[in-house]
């Protein structure tokens, strides 16, 4: 074996890395030149002012969208040429929560942790029987197996959808604001899980939240993202102590900083038009 083929040097290789990417929809950039890197084990937070481009993010480590430049590397393997069955075996190594975890509502707690293991595996059904009832302990949900979707809270349908994103065990779990909608103390034991849930099963996560506070107790790094760049990057003690203006502005929720609480506009003296009247 080559030295650089060791496995020790082969840990080393990041599981997510973007090499100078720009991407866009359309004609239209919105990330541009983002270089990341996030090693195994490790949290992520991707912060940012709206519209900055963190979902588009996800999009590029799902491949749902390709770069215009740059690489998306995914375990040291570049996504952009990969086709059919090596994307589907990619994808399958990561798990994915969208906002508001959006169950499948005429299937019950236990059938939609099931579903992607029945959709991507031909295990018997008392191991995915097992599987499931593992998974929706480690959520704490093992209890709720047969309610519906309709019958259990929002915090607790965040959990169920989090059993399902984990179900197959992936590498790599994908969290789109996660937090949303929920209340403080839901919205608590649902960070705790994910860093718990991170550390005992091995994975490597990323999420994009709003919910700075919840986020930094969290997280292993920060990423903060704005005008199409990564702007920030850091522990969350080293975010919270920054000088950068705009880290600054987007940490500590100032209305006003390098990004403006006001459009441009007119001023108010002639948009009300009383400059003639004054
Ligand atoms: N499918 C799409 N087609 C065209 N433009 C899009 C598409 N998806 C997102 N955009 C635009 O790309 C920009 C970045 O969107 P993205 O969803 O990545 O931002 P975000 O940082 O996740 O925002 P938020 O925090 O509000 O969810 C936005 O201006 C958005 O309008």
């Amino acid at each position: 074996m080559a030295p650089s083929d060791s496995p020790s040097s082969l840990r080393q290789v990041p599981l997510v890395e973007l090499r100078d990417v720009s991407c866009g929809y359309g004609e239209r950039v919105i990330l541009e030149s983002v270089n990341l890197k996030l090693q195994r084990g490790k949290v992520l937070a991707l912060i940012g002012t709206s519209g900055g481009g963190k979902t588009t993010v996800l999009r590029l480590l799902g491949r749902q969208l390709q770069p215009f430049k740059g690489q998306v590397l995914f375990d040291g393997q570049d996504l952009a040429p990969l086709g059919g069955d090596q994307l589907y075996a990619v994808r399958r190594r990561m798990g994915m929560l969208f906002q508001f975890g959006a169950l499948f509502t005429d299937l019950s707690v236990f059938e939609n942790v099931a579903f992607p293991l029945r959709e991507h595996t031909q295990l018997p059904e008392a191991m995915i029987r097992d599987l499931v009832l593992m998974k929706l302990n480690a959520v704490g949900l093992r209890g709720a197996r047969d309610l519906m979707p309709s019958e259990v809270s929002g915090g607790m349908a965040r959990r169920v959808a989090l059993a399902r994103a984990i179900a197959l065990d992936p590498d790599l779990v994908l969290y789109d604001e996660p937090f949303a909608g929920l209340d403080p103390i839901s919205l608590g034991v649902a960070a705790r899980l994910i860093r718990d849930l991170n550390d005992a099963l091995g994975l490597t996560s990323i999420i994009v939240s709003h919910d700075l506070h919840e986020t930094f107790a969290i997280a292993d790094e920060v990423a903060m993202i704005a005008n199409g760049r990564v702007v920030a990057q850091g522990t969350p003690d080293e975010l919270r102590h920054s000088e950068d203006p705009l880290v600054k502005q987007f940490v500590g929720a100032h209305a006003d900083g390098p990004v403006r609480f006001h459009q441009p506009a007119a001023p108010v003296m002639q948009d009300f038009g009383l400059e003639a009247r004054a």
